[in-house]
């Protein structure tokens, strides 16, 4: 090899481990350095884009995909006369959708404003006050990060989140900047923990569960709720170049029972349904709630966890706000006995926390790979 050619390849060896870095270090940053074009680093092949469906690829352009109204339950109704009624529409939009809205739910307009203030404060930081959140331990429970697993994405999408564990509590890990960050998240992941204590009972009760604190506490599966884990994940989409290239988040289900989505007024979630991709219209004011695979596991697959994925678009950077929340960390998921029987066999083994870290720690997560993994044959 020739001193030249030696000099060459350690120049574009340097180059490689410099971009390397610099996607490590997320979208944002990206962005601000004025990119034009989207780096190979983000190129979906052709068949993982949104514009591709049956072996096609698709001429139109992403904003104009057919749009979804998800079923909406009326929150302000589940108190009252028509409880049965909502809880049946409840029953159905998770077997048929694995995704509702909430409407006339509890949270005040400025405990939600203040959400997305801050998280959007939060994205505006330096660089160097985000990276000292960056941290390539899946399981650290406050974190920064890029892409879907930075560790192990091929192609990384155009994402940069912070994941905040809220219970167990490590609200002295949780940024300090900026000012109002702790106090107004902290004011929001409890509202959220009390509309998703709510919505479980229905979700409970729907599946035919009986909840009423009469109950014996073993038979109560609402009870260890109280207690359940919620970890708060604040997603952050800039503007991108070329949006039809790439994805914001790739296809994927959520690992708890409920998820709770805060969007801004931004569109970019999608969600499956009948093999079709539909864009989510957010409708002012509610959340978006979707079933997540320990909620297919527990109801032996009654309620269905939905593929989804994000969007990005060329003139707004989009910011969302999921809240997941299951039993405590420690505890075993499995098909609740009741809803297993002769008819209805046992679908799924027992899974908990720990399994699922180790699951996405050593592959690259596709899909819905997981609760596959958790189908008994
Ligand atoms: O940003 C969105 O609309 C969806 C985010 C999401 O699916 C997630 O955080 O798991
Ligand atoms: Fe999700």
């Amino acid at each position: 090899m020739s001193p030249a050619m030696t000099l060459q390849s350690v120049n574009s060896r340097t180059e490689d481990d410099h971009f390397k870095s610099v996607y490590q270090k997320g979208v944002k940053h990206l962005c601000d350095s004025g990119i034009t074009k989207v780096p190979n680093k983000y190129v979906l092949p052709i068949s993982d884009r949104a514009l591709f469906k049956d072996g096609l690829e698709l001429n139109q352009n992403i904003a104009s995909n057919p749009t979804i109204q998800l079923p909406i339950i009326d929150f302000s109704q589940l108190q009252g006369p028509n409880r049965s009624h909502v809880l049946k529409s409840l029953a159905k939009a998770c077997e048929k959708y694995g995704f509702f809205q909430i409407i006339n739910h509890e949270l005040p307009d400025n405990v939600i404003k203040n959400m997305i203030k801050v998280a959007k404060q939060f994205f505006e930081l330096p660089f160097e006050e985000r990276a000292k959140l960056m941290s390539n331990e899946l399981g650290t429970p406050v974190r920064y990060g890029t892409s879907f697993n930075q560790n192990k994405d091929g192609v990384f999408c155009w994402r940069d989140f912070l994941k905040l564990m809220c219970n167990p509590d490590v609200l002295h890990l949780w940024p300090s900047s900026p000012m109002e960050f702790r106090k107004e998240v902290l004011t929001y992941s409890k509202q959220t923990k009390q509309l998703f204590m709510m919505a479980m009972e229905a979700v409970l009760e729907s599946l035919g569960l009986e909840v009423s604190p009469r109950n014996e506490p073993e038979d109560n599966i609402l009870e260890e709720f109280h207690d359940g884990s919620q970890m708060m994940v604040i997603n952050c989409y800039p503007a991108c170049p070329e949006p039809d290239l790439t994805l914001g988040m790739p296809p994927h289900s959520d690992y708890g029972f409920l998820t709770l989505l805060l969007q801004d007024e931004v569109k970019g979630l999608q969600i499956q349904h009948e093999g079709n991709w539909f864009t989510v219209d957010p409708l002012p004011n509610s959340f978006v709630v979707n079933v997540g695979d320990h909620l297919e596991i527990f109801s032996n697959g009654r309620y269905k966890s939905v593929l989804h994925r994000v969007l990005v678009n060329s003139s707004t950077s989009r910011v969302s706000v999921a809240s997941l929340h299951s039993l405590p960390l420690q505890s075993i998921v499995r098909p609740w006995a009741n809803l297993v029987n002769e008819e209805n066999p046992r679908k799924y083994k027992d899974t908990d926390f720990a399994s699922f870290l180790e699951y996405i720690s050593s592959c690259e997560p596709k899909s819905k790979n997981f609760l596959e993994s958790r189908k008994l044959t």
